[in-house]
């Protein structure tokens, strides 16, 4: 049985129900007549099932390969293909079907299937042509940038113990990770969970092996957080108005200033400055954000010398389908490896984002243990990426990370008993139930 692996519409129940008695060499001669092609090879490429009315009608014509017979360029996504099948086969295949195709229905003559599991070669070329493409652009070693200590507890209604974060932050740097963000320098009025921001870069001063930037609103912040031994800041402006407003009490342009001031004292401090950008696709207060937008922003940030810019969906209502056109956008105006990805998992497309991110050459992700997090001023924004999530994937794509997935989780579980609650990690849940060795995996 042949695998039928993209589906794209079924066949009109009711069209197949009038005509049903169509069968596969009326299909096959019908289209070596048109693409002048014996009918063994034709038969070789396209493959009609017909299972019958008992289990339901389903016809699938399965056109493989397609551009084998209509001499196209290999024909990779279900858009491409329904483009070329519309524009090349449908009047045949509809023909081939004894259809007449009304005019609001001719998306049923042009349903198809894509096989391309027909023979063992034919399985493992395919195979090959994919792991070539999905996975070429994918990066040989992925930066993570842990940020449960900031974003994942900034939301946190009851105060967390200074020690209770520094012990989290130790914890998370003895699982290997390189850069573990660990507070910031913002308004205590406006975020009391990180009032304490002086006090946790104290007691961290000593740990090695990570860099721990911190969060710096305008030039008071950076000021404080120099003076409390930061080594690196972060700056996070909006790609919305309305936003920008809510966050940090200015607009767009004016944080923008705010920014530049940052930037510009950092350099004779030699101090690198990351840039978050928020609402990369959507925004609680405005909907729907044009990548422009975004871009814009991302151009001002790279032309001031910001290090790395991350791209943040803060309320985590992106898909693939919106994440594309808003890296493109970005990807115009900024190189890709100043670039990294910043997905709340609010809708459960985070790593979905993260794997497109990948494949357009991103090489650093944002994530937060547990799946700890929550802007306060964009409701309803649930918790980052788990980092556990993060790092599963990537071991199973062969990514490394430097991460130990059991350290990691170790570090998952101190912070859930201690907030007195279950782990938005799928895998950390998944593995703490199979196995005691999750490291090994
Ligand atoms: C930017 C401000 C300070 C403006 O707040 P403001 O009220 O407009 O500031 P102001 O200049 O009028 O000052 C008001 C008071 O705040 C003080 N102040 C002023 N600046 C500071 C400072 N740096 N540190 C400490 N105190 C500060 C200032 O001294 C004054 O104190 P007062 O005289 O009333 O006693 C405020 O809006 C603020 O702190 N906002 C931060 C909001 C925040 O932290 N949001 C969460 C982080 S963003 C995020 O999570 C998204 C991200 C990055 O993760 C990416 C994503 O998920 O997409």
């Amino acid at each position: 049985m042949h695998k039928i692996v993209q589906r794209v519409r079924f066949f009109n129940r009711s069209s197949l129900l009038t005509h049903s008695h169509f069968d596969q060499s009326q299909l096959v001669s019908a289209f070596s007549n048109t693409v002048t092609m014996d009918q063994t090879r034709t038969l070789q490429f396209l493959h009609f099932r017909y299972i019958s009315a008992v289990e339901g009608i389903h016809a699938y014509c399965l056109v493989v390969r397609t551009h084998y017979f209509l001499k196209m360029r290999e024909i990779t996504n279900t858009r491409e293909l329904r483009n070329a099948f519309d524009k090349y086969d449908k009047n045949v295949l509809s023909r081939c079907l004894n259809w007449t195709s009304r005019e609001n229905d001719n998306h049923h003559a042009a349903s198809y299937v894509v096989n391309r599991h027909f023979t063992a070669d034919h399985n493992d070329r395919c195979r090959k042509e994919f792991s070539s493409k999905l996975l070429k652009n994918i990066p040989d070693f992925v930066k993570i940038v842990e940020v449960s200590a900031r974003d994942g507890l900034q939301n946190e209604k009851v105060i967390v113990p200074t020690d209770v974060k520094t012990k989290l932050i130790k914890l998370l740097v003895s699982s290997g990770l390189s850069v573990v963000e660990a507070t910031s320098f913002v308004s205590p009025k406006w975020v009391p969970q990180l009032a304490d921001a002086k006090d946790v870069l104290a007691a961290i001063r000593d740990v090695e092996g990570a860099s721990f930037p911190v969060l710096t609103p305008n030039l008071k912040g950076f000021e404080a957080a120099v003076a409390a031994g930061a080594k690196e800041v972060a700056v996070f402006p909006a790609a919305s108005e309305s936003f920008s407003k809510a966050n940090l009490n200015c607009g767009i342009e004016d944080n923008l200033a705010r920014c530049r001031d940052i930037a510009s004292a950092s350099r004779s401090l030699s101090i690198p400055v990351r840039g978050y950008i928020s609402c990369v696709v959507g925004c609680p207060l405005e909907g729907k954000i044009s990548p422009a937008k975004v871009a814009y922003v991302a151009k001002s940030l790279y032309e001031m010398g910001i290090s790395e810019i991350s791209l943040g969906d803060t309320i985590g209502v992106g898909t693939p389908g919106t994440v594309i056109p808003m890296l493109e956008a970005v990807l115009d105006v900024v190189p890709v490896d100043k670039l990294a990805v910043h997905f709340h998992d609010t809708y459960g497309q985070a790593l979905s984002n993260i794997l497109i991110s990948l494949q357009m050459g991103i090489s650093t992700v944002d994530s937060s243990v547990s799946g700890l997090g929550g802007c306060p001023y964009a409701k309803g924004a649930t918790g980052n990426v788990a980092t556990e999530d993060v790092v599963y994937m990537l071991n199973g794509l062969g990514v490394k990370t430097n991460v130990d997935l059991g350290k990691l989780m170790l570090a998952g579980d101190f912070i859930c008993k201690h907030l007195g609650r279950a782990s938005g990690s799928k895998a950390a849940t998944a593995l703490n139930k199979v196995t005691n060795n999750a490291s090994k995996l």
